[in-house]
């Protein structure tokens, strides 16, 4: 049985003094539940967020990685950096990254390799369409492929492991959201090209969020999906009250 898993993406957004403010009124809303939690934040707030969430099951990731340990990679943040941390998930190939910072199906598939031949640092890998795409029909194609190339040589047990976040790229911060039906066709789709690439066991077990424009508005539509499991969520992760809310959805 799959657990829900809803983590925010802070993106570029927060201070150490404000993911600490966050943090504080976060930790006093937050009641265990049965639904996992993360924060994926900006690599200097990340020991920040460790330290206020001590103690508790609320989940810490960071935005990115370097595929080598080491080197001349100027701004980059290397697999040993983040275990230092402890981070406990990482975001791979977010659109963003692969639209303004040349991220490729290549990189995003060392990257995968890394954390998961090297850590125990879960990969939440990201994959979605853009709205010329989906105009054109093109979306179970172009998931498809990403999917493929981004997983190449990588077991079916490390799949199982990670998490997979459908983000179609029209509705992210776009206010545009999919509608219910096309967040949980996709995600069904994914689900079924993991179980043609692997079995059905490791289909079983992957988690498939969605993201783009996730709200507490749209939360519990969203998450009554059957093939939907969790939620990568952007703005809304911002405001300890609404994150809370969509974890409640
Ligand atoms: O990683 C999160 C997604 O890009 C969604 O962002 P958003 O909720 O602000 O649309």
């Amino acid at each position: 049985m799959r657990i829900p898993f809803i983590a925010g993406n802070w993106k570029m957004f927060k201070t150490k003094k404000e993911a600490k403010e966050f943090a504080e009124e976060f930790r006093t809303l937050y009641k265990d539940t049965d639904v996992r939690t993360a924060i994926c934040a900006p690599f200097t707030q990340l020991d920040t967020l460790k330290e206020a969430f001590a103690g508790t099951s609320i989940g810490v990731g960071a935005q990115n990685v370097h595929f080598e340990d080491e080197g001349a990679f100027t701004g980059e943040i290397s697999l040993p950096m983040l275990k230092e941390i402890g981070v406990d998930y990482c975001v791979i190939g977010h659109s963003e990254r692969r639209q303004y910072f040349n991220e490729t199906d290549e990189t995003v598939n060392l990257k995968l390799k890394k954390l998961l031949n090297e850590s125990d640092i879960v990969p939440i890998l990201c994959v979605g369409e853009n709205l010329e795409q989906r105009e054109a029909g093109s979306e179970k194609e172009i998931v498809e492929g990403q999917i493929r190339a981004d997983l190449a040589g990588i077991s079916a047990d490390k799949v199982a492991s990670m998490v997979i976040a459908y983000e179609p790229i029209w509705a992210i911060g776009t206010g545009k959201t999919a509608t219910p039906e096309q967040a949980g066709e996709m995600c069904a789709v994914i689900r079924g090209i993991i179980e043609e690439l692997y079995d059905e066991d490791t289909c079983d077990r992957v988690i498939i969020q969605y993201g783009g424009s996730v709200k507490p508005e749209n939360a519990t539509e969203i998450m009554n999906m059957d093939e939907i499991d969790g939620a990568l969520v952007g703005g809304a992760s911002l405001i300890p009250q609404k994150f809370m809310d969509i974890i409640n959805f």
